[in-house]
């Protein structure tokens, strides 16, 4: 099996570890390539993850590492992530547990899907986001204006810094620091937080993702909309931003981790 390694190449001793992690591949048995970014950060040449033919991606870093890796594939290709950053919640293998997950892999591989969001501003296609889109303020302590409307009504209207649009991988993320619920993976829906609404009962919403979300930007101050804290695209007045559900779920190899309990054990203590 073809393995594409993908590292955080901002830490030296991530990358000194991603080579570790090479050396075990090839040992297993595994065919190794290195993602162009990861490539050049250790001095050599790799592949683009938008062209690999890799079956497998070998994340190795935090939650930003995965979210950029499941962002720049072209074709989702199932996803592990080895933790090395802080928090490392989509990061599901810690070391030791390394050598015995990818042995075990050429077995079989059980999949765990997850629900990506696909954002469109007037027809055109802006982007895919695995935990969230946000539209916020371009001017700190400036409001922005929006309308909620699903299926046709007009649901809400409210001032906020912005408005968080997540998915349920994305609830335990920045939703989560916005007082949203933590939401069950498998749950098949959008989850809208405002950001520091102005407003004594605004409440997050959680909607079925067959329903029609469209949010509609009422202000005339400019706003950026940022995909998984990526991208940056600047919003109009009277921008409508339609929210729906991908086609394209990211893959990723399921570790076997209970998703409570990881909110538990990696949540509880932040
Ligand atoms: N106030 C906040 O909580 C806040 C603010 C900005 C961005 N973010 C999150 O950061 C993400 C981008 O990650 P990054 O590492 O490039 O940025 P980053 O370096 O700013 O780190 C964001 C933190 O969010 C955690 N995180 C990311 N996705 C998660 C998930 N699905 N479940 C639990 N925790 C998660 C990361 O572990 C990290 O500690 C965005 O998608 C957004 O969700 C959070
Ligand atoms: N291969 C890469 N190329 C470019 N940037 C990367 C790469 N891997 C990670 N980054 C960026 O480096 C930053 C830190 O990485 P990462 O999120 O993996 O670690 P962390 O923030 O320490 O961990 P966590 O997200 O689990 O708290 C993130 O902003 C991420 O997007």
């Amino acid at each position: 099996m073809k393995a594409l390694l993908m590292s955080r190449i901002d830490t030296p001793e991530v990358l000194a570890y991603a080579d570790e992690i090479r050396r075990l591949l090839l040992s297993l048995g595994y065919t190794v390539t290195l993602e162009e970014g990861t490539a050049d950060a250790l001095g050599e040449t790799g592949e683009s993850l938008g062209e690999t033919d890799a079956g497998i991606v070998v994340a190795v870093g935090g939650d930003g590492t995965v979210l950029l890796a499941v962002q720049m594939m072209t074709r989702q290709i199932p996803v592990i992530g080895i933790n090395r950053g802080h928090v490392g919640f989509l990061a599901d293998l810690e070391d030791r547990e390394v050598p015995a997950f990818f042995a075990n892999l050429r077995e079989g591989m059980r999949l765990d899907r997850r629900m990506r969001i696909s954002l469109f501003h007037e027809g055109e296609h802006l982007g895919e986001a695995l935990n969230e889109a946000v539209i916020v303020t371009a001017r700190p302590a400036k409001m922005l204006r929006f309308t909620i409307i699903i299926d046709g009504i007009e649901v809400e209207e409210f001032r906020a810094d912005g408005l968080i649009i997540a998915t349920p991988t994305g609830s335990t993320a920045y939703a989560m620091s916005g007082g949203g619920p933590i939401v069950d993976p498998k749950f098949d829906g959008f989850l809208l937080v405002p950001l520091a609404p102005y407003m004594l009962s605004s409440r997050p919403h959680l909607i079925d993702s067959g329903r029609n979300l469209k949010i509609r930007l009422e202000s005339t101050k400019p706003a950026q909309l940022v995909l998984d804290g990526r991208g940056d695209f600047t919003l109009g007045s009277g921008a409508e931003i339609s929210v729906r559900r991908s086609d394209a779920p990211a893959i990723f190899l399921d570790a076997g981790k209970n998703f409570f309990l990881k909110v538990r054990e990696k949540l509880h203590n932040l």
